[in-house]
């Protein structure tokens, strides 16, 4: 079985996923890393080097590739993953458990700020105008995270409790 968490950057992906692998026994993959781990190299890097096509083309490769596994396992993708080609056809096809954690503007910035720097989408973006530029770039891409087969809205909740919402929904068909 195969659960996927899907939005945007600084949603929570990676924090809840962890701790859901952990709470449910599962094995835990973080998109990111095993894109950083397979390339050898940062992600920053790879689009300073390399470019962002050849990160998307890459991202687009192993989502195929971890998807087909037959490991139970909980996947946090990048924040642009769902966005690109047919990676979002790619997880529906794949899992019912695919859940967009629904961050606001507001609050997604203000946890951005903080993290700006292996970002590189954001990183030279200054702090007062990031609220702007995330307000926009959502805008774009909530019709693709809005496909998943459910959204759980993450403002002022503790991931724990997000665990907890998702858990209920999670199904074996
Ligand atoms: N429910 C939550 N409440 C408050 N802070 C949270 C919550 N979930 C995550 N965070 C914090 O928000 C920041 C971003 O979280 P995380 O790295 O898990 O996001 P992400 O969706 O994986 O981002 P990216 O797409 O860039 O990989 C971290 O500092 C994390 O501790
Ligand atoms: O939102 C995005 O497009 C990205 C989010 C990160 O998770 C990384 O996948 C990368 O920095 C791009
Ligand atoms: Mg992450």
């Amino acid at each position: 079985m195969k659960i996927v968490l899907i939005g945007y950057m600084g949603s929570g992906k990676t924090t809840i996923g962890k701790k859901m692998a952990d709470k449910l026994k599962f094995d835990f993959l973080d998109l990111d890393d095993y894109i950083i781990e397979s390339e050898g190299m940062a992600i920053r890097d790879i689009f300073k080097e390399k470019g962002e096509l050849y990160f998307r083309k890459k991202e687009h490769e192993y989502l195929d590739e971890v998807l087909t596994t037959e490991q139970n396992l909980v996947l946090s993708t990048g924040g642009g993953t769902p966005c690109y080609g047919k990676n979002m056809e790619t997880i529906l096809k794949n899992t019912p458990n695919a859940f967009y954690l629904r961050v606001s503007i507001k609050e997604l910035a203000q946890r951005l700020s903080k993290e700006k720097e292996y970002r590189p989408l954001i990183k030279n973006i200054p702090d007062d105008d990031l609220p702007e530029f995330v307000g926009k770039h959502l805008f774009e891409r909530s019709f693709f995270y809005s496909k998943a087969a459910h959204t759980i809205m993450c403002d002022n909740k503790e991931p724990e409790d997000i665990i907890k919402e998702i858990e209920v929904l999670i199904t074996s068909a």
